[in-house]
């Protein structure tokens, strides 16, 4: 089922951004080009491995959430909710900081209410610093979050949650091998 996925991620380039081997890729990057075949292969094992029973809301991060969540509003009819990487100052705001393997930013929540349900989810995990931000950010709001998915894994960072993952990888200087897939 993640053929497209399993077979372009072993053919990412790798960048060095300081000492971190950072892969590059479509659905984690937007370039080259995303293919609709793989955003569509993606949002189908999304809404075959997310627990979506009962949810109000999907939740993701800008930037490389967004084309993840659109694909899957559009088939479950589940509002989204973007994080944004700039504040709005509105009512309710929650403020996060964010550490990634490779960069630090503040992250801004808006629309999220108490007793909502919700989703998370993201291109990739790589560290955890974004997930566990996120977790932290929408708990403090009181809303409830039902499950968590990644396209791509590529750590063993602990987020306090269960955290599904369509493909596994390892990321050396030269290669992205994959190392397991969710199906
Ligand atoms: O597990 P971590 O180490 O936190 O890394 C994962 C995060 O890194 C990337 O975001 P980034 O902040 O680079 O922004 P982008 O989505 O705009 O590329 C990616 O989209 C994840 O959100
Ligand atoms: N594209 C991309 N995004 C990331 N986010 C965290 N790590 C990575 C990486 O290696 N590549």
């Amino acid at each position: 089922m993640l053929e497209r996925l399993i077979q372009s991620l072993e053919a990412s380039p790798i960048t060095k951004r300081g000492e971190y081997n950072y892969f590059i890729h479509p659905i984690t990057d937007g370039v080259p080009l995303l293919e609709p075949d793989l955003l569509r292969e993606i949002g189908c094992a999304m809404v075959r491995c997310l627990d979506l029973e009962g949810v109000d809301k999907i939740v993701v991060c800008e930037a490389m959430g967004i084309h993840i969540g659109v694909g899957l509003s559009l088939m479950t009819d589940i509002p989204l909710v973007v994080v944004r990487k700039r504040p709005y100052g509105l009512p309710g705001e929650v403020a996060v900081h964010q550490t990634t393997g490779y960069s630090k930013g503040e992250l801004y929540l808006n629309g999220i209410e108490a007793g909502d349900r919700v989703v998370i989810v993201d291109d990739v995990c790589s560290t955890g610093g974004t997930m566990r931000a996120l977790i932290g950010a929408i708990e403090s709001t009181g809303a409830e979050i039902a499950d968590i998915c990644v396209v791509v894994g590529r750590g063993d960072e602990e987020i306090g949650r269960p955290l599904k993952v369509l493909v596994k990888i390892e990321v050396s200087e030269t290669r992205v091998r994959v190392v397991d897939t969710c199906f």
